[in-house]
């Protein structure tokens, strides 16, 4: 499965920050729960995935891209990364460790801290992505050549061999999915959490 963009030069724009800008909570709570579920069916599919990355990526286009198994990404103009601290807001535990997951503790704890956005070559050198292509058709192909290795992978080792590595924030979030939505609704009706997204989403205006 190849996750990738209609769109000239945006992969994902992560999250619907208006979904969070004045919550309605009943709105919320549905919207955090779908987005939980959507992430867990992806984290855990039995097809090998693969993200083409053909535009920006920030925050949760950045955790899409990090959940599949392989990751190509347009260069060099492109960005990636979770940018919430940006925001004013808190990568979530189970995005955190995503990240740790692909790029290690030390590497992740400074890129999410400081929200930084990694240009396509950045993220490159770090780990954030596998290969970087010089443009989108390129990029498709070598997404394609990916998935071709698992024509000759038993599906049952595939999966049994994904299960084992990804388990523990798998299973994290499985056992925690109310506590995680609680911090979510708790946090996002803070005044200075609305401040800052007020403020965020005025500085994307053109
Ligand atoms: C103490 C504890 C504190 C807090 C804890 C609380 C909660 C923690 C729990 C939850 C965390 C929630 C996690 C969220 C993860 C996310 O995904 S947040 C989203 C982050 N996304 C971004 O920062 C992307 C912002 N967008 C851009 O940088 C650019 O738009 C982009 C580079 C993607 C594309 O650039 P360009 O093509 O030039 O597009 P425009 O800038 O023209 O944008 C078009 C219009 O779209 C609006 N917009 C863009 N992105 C978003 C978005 N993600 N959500 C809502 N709206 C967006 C933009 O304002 C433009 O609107 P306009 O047409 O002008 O009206």
């Amino acid at each position: 499965m190849i996750l990738t963009s209609g769109l000239q030069k945006v992969f994902c724009a992560g999250l619907d920050i208006t979904e969070f800008y004045n919550p309605n909570p009943d709105r919320l709570s549905k919207f955090w729960t779908t987005l939980q579920d959507t992430w867990l069916s992806l984290y855990t599919t039995s097809f090998p995935t693969v993200s083409v990355i053909n535009g920006h990526s920030p925050a949760g286009g950045c955790l899409f891209a990090m959940s599949c198994d392989y990751r190509v990404m347009v260069g060099p103009n492109y960005t990636i990364g979770l940018n919430e601290t940006k925001l004013g807001i808190v990568a979530p535990k189970w995005f955190q460790d995503t990240m740790v997951a692909v790029i290690g503790q030390r590497k992740a704890e400074v890129s999410l801290t400081t929200g930084k956005m990694y240009t396509t070559d950045e993220a490159l050198q770090i780990g954030l992505i596998d290969e970087s292509l010089p443009d989108a058709n390129s990029a498709l192909k070598k997404g394609t050549q990916f998935l071709n290795n698992f024509q000759k992978i038993s599906p049952w080792a595939y999966k049994m061999t994904k299960d084992i590595s990804r388990q523990p924030t798998v299973q994290w979030l499985i056992d925690n999915k109310q506590k995680d939505l609680d911090f979510v609704i708790k946090y996002m009706q803070s005044p200075t959490v609305q401040k800052n997204l007020e403020l965020y989403l005025q500085s994307l205006k053109k």
